[in-house]
Parts: structure tokens; C-alpha cells; sequence
């Protein structure tokens, strides 16, 4: 399911943070969004799920405006992982995850038995079945990014936005993730855009990028494309580099550690 994005402007007050974004995500795609921080990848997610209406300009999931969906709506069609969730009532993991059906459900309707034992089955492959009767409240950072995983995994929406969710995460729980979402994303043919700072993980894992810098688009398309050393450099500054590991790994890295020579 493709998600078009038309000459996108948007912000919160009058002052535009995003400045006419246009990008198309092809379906089945597992793009990254990339950018230093502050530079509008959280405000083009929010835009894209509806959660805020830009100025001017469209974005099309499925050939339909998202501005004019219902909440229920984007939701069947959208999933959203977003940076950290807190949850005022004390839910349990197993309930958080059954919350992902709530656009399926009418107001009187609760989660089936079919509904519990597919969330359990998701738990059990993202590694947090153990979890599932303790509150949500609870759990660590990293433990909370797996159960909101869970949840827009249980939604089964064509389209999939990761705000982050691996930044609280540890190393081998991140690759698990990374690889956790591209199988899913391919199985089900979804398309999914996910927002990340590690350009490592980018480059393993992702078919394609878009990469901004202070609300503007400065490149996108396949990996190599959208992060060559060029457009990494104009977003990040002349310190970085792609290299070659003595496994023939590519890797995204500072040319100069240290003080004197720091990102921009
Ligand atoms: N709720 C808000 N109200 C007003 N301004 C906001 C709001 N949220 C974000 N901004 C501003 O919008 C700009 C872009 O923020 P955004 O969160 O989209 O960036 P980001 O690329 O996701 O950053 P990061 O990598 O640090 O998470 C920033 O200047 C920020 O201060």
C-alpha cells in the first residue's frame, strides 16, 4: 500500500517546521526517516497518522486523503509505534497488545478468545509472553518499546510508523527489532516507515530512506542513494563517512572522534 506525500507544509503554530515535503513509500517498503534531531521526523509522523493537519499539501495512503479519514479509520489502516507511551490505569502487557484491536471492536464488544491467544502468539515472538500479566506501568523503557511493538503488530495495518522505538532498547534487542519488523513487513507485504538515529541500523536493515535537516527533504530513495557520504554530510555535517569493515561490512561512521572534530 503506497503512502504518497504531496508538498507537505506543517507545524504547530503559525511558524512552518515542516517546508513542502514530497515523498512517495512504496508498498512492501521498509523505509528509515533520518535526520539530527529537531529536524521534523516526528512532526511528518504525526501528519502522515493524522495526528496533526498540515498547512497545505496531501498525504494519500491507498490513494485516500488521511485528513479526511475517521480516528477508526486511520486506524485500520494505520499502525503507531510511538517513542514511549505512559499509561495512567494500570493495564497489563496482554491487555496494552488487545488494545491494538480496539478499531476492529464497536463501543460494546470485547477482545475474543481468538483475539487473546494472537496477542499472546505476538508476545511470544517479540520475547515478552513472560510479561504479559504484569502492569505496563512496571516495565523498563525497553521492555515498554517491545509491548507497543506488540500492539501495532496486533492492529495488522497496511501501513506501520516506528517513531524510535529502539532507542531504549540494548544492542541485540535493537537487531531484534530491526529484523523482527523487516520479516513482518515482508510476510505481509506492509509498508513501514521508522524513524532512527543509528544510520547503522539504517543500512542493515532498511530498502530505502529519506533524510531531512531543519524541516526539509534532502534526499530520498535506496540507501546508497539517499545516504551517500554527500547528502550524510549536508545533514550531519563533513565529519562522517561510510567505510568498509574487514568483514566487507559498510558501515556508517565520524571520520575524527574527539573533541576537535565533532558532528554539526
Ligand atoms: N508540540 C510541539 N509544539 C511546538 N513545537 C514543537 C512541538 N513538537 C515539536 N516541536 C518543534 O518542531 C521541531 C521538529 O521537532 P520534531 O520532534 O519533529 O523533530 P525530530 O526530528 O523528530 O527530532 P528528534 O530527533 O530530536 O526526536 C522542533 O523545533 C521542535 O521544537
Amino acid at each position: 500500500m503506497t503512502v504518497q506525500i504531496n508538498n507537505i507544509s506543517a507545524g504547530y503554530t503559525k511558524v512552518p517546521i515542516l517546508k513542502d515535503i514530497s515523498a512517495a513509500l512504496p508498498g512492501g517498503q521498509f523505509c528509515a526517516l533520518v535526520g539530527p534531531n529537531g529536524s521534523g521526523k516526528t512532526t511528518l509522523m504525526r501528519c502522515i497518522n493524522a495526528i496533526l493537519t498540515p498547512f497545505s499539501g496531501r498525504i494519500l495512503v491507498a490513494n485516500q486523503d488521511v485528513a479526511r479519514l475517521s480516528r477508526s479509520q486511520t486506524a485500520r489502516l494505520i499502525g503507531f509505534v510511538p517513542q514511549i507511551t505512559h499509561s495512567v490505569f494500570a493495564f497489563t502487557v496482554l491487555e496494552m497488545v488487545l488494545m491494538g484491536s480496539a478499531a476492529r471492536l464497536n463501543a460494546w464488544s470485547a477482545p475474543s478468545r481468538q483475539d487473546r491467544s494472537k496477542a499472546q502468539a505476538i508476545c511470544e515472538e517479540i520475547g515478552i509472553r513472560h510479561l504479559a500479566a504484569q502492569p505496563f506501568q512496571q516495565l523498563s523503557g525497553g521492555q515498554k518499546q517491545l509491548v507497543l511493538l506488540a500492539r501495532a503488530l496486533f492492529q495488522e495495518t497496511p501501513v506501520l510508523l516506528l517513531d524510535e522505538p529502539t532507542s531504549h532498547l540494548d544492542f541485540c534487542n535493537q537487531h531484534k527489532m530491526m529484523a523482527l519488523v523487516r520479516d513482518i513487513i515482508k510476510r505481509k507485504n506492509a509498508t513501514a516507515l521508522i524513524t532512527l538515529h543509528d544510520p547503522n541500523l539504517v543500512l542493515n536493515y532498511c530498502d530505502a530512506a529519506l533524510l531531512m535537516k531543519e524541516g526539509r527533504l534532502i534526499s530520498a530513495g535506496p540507501i546508497e542513494q539517499a545516504l551517500s557520504d554527500t547528502s550524510l554530510q549536508q545533514a550531519f555535517g563533513d565529519n562522517i563517512q561510510t567505510d568498509t569493515t574487514s568483514r566487507g561490512l559498510q558501515v556508517i561512521v565520524p571520520k575524527n572522534i574527539g573533541r576537535e572534530k565533532q558532528c554539526s
